[in-house]
């Protein structure tokens, strides 16, 4: 028997109003409002996370509210940056860490992106570290190593009791936005061959609690597929994630 609960997450990037996050959930409330088959997850940008934090704490729903990053420090002279204490102010449970946007966009570097992991396990939020490997990788078959050292670094000095808290969200960057997911096939070897790497660095009892998804085009087409992969225990989703209509679709569909 799978031990773990799937995730479905939605990264709303750098979209939507405060009103437009407004409406769109409460469709998603109203339609969720007896769902607990999996866990729901929704990161707005940090503009709507009040409100959105305000209809959740109304609202019966077991969705759940995550945010899109965080700074590692508790406080202090870092201008324009979010601390963890500041996402549990707004009820966050879940924040994304290490998404190739940001490593493409913004520098990060895993050294970074494993203190905000540890920042974030520290103020009990749950951080969903991002993972992948580019086109130019995985056409040269550089995709394990590529993988091996964002989840060694990634992961470095996490306490193993921890481990269960923090989820991976396997994103190949050939599939963010491009309209092509991996197959289930591939999926289910990444994932498979993540769950293999976190047995090594931790142990396979730990291994088996981690929740991987998987995120890069999905839609309410392929989600199903990718879902009754094994090692695949979640989705976390971008651009179908902005329609409420296709992100309910996904999540009301979806049989394990
Ligand atoms: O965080 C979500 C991913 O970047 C996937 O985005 P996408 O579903 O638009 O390809």
């Amino acid at each position: 028997m799978n031990i773990r609960k799937k995730i479905i997450a939605g990264n709303w990037k750098m979209n939507k109003t405060v009103s437009e996050a407004k409406a769109f959930m409460q469709v998603l409330l109203k339609e969720l409002e007896e769902y607990s088959a999996s866990d729901v997850v929704v990161c707005p940008p940090f503009t709507a996370l009040q409100s959105v934090s305000d209809l959740l704490n109304q609202s019966a729903s077991q969705v759940r509210l995550g945010a899109q990053n965080l700074f590692p420090a508790s406080h202090g002279a870092y201008t324009g940056e979010i601390s963890p204490w500041m996402l549990r102010e707004f009820f966050c449970h879940y924040v994304i860490v290490g998404h190739s946007e940001r490593r493409i966009h913004l520098g990060e570097t895993d050294i970074f992106i494993n203190k905000k992991v540890k920042a974030a396990l520290s103020a009990s939020l749950h951080p969903i570290l991002c993972i992948g490997e580019n086109f130019d990788e995985r056409q040269q078959g550089l995709w394990k190593e590529k993988i091996s050292t964002q989840l060694q670094l990634g992961l470095k000095e996490v306490e193993e009791q921890k481990l269960a808290d923090c989820i991976i969200a396997y994103e190949p960057i050939w599939a963010i936005g491009t309209g092509k997911n991996a197959t289930p096939e591939q999926a289910q070897e990444v994932h498979h061959f993540i769950r293999e790497e976190i047995t090594r660095l931790f142990s396979f009892q730990s291994a088996q609690k981690v929740r991987i998804q998987y995120g890069g085009s999905v839609t309410a087409e392929n989600a199903q597929d990718l879902l009754l992969c094994p090692d695949v225990d979640g989705l976390l989703i971008g651009g179908a994630s902005l329609d409420v209509r296709s992100f309910c679709s996904i999540i009301l569909n979806s049989k394990f």
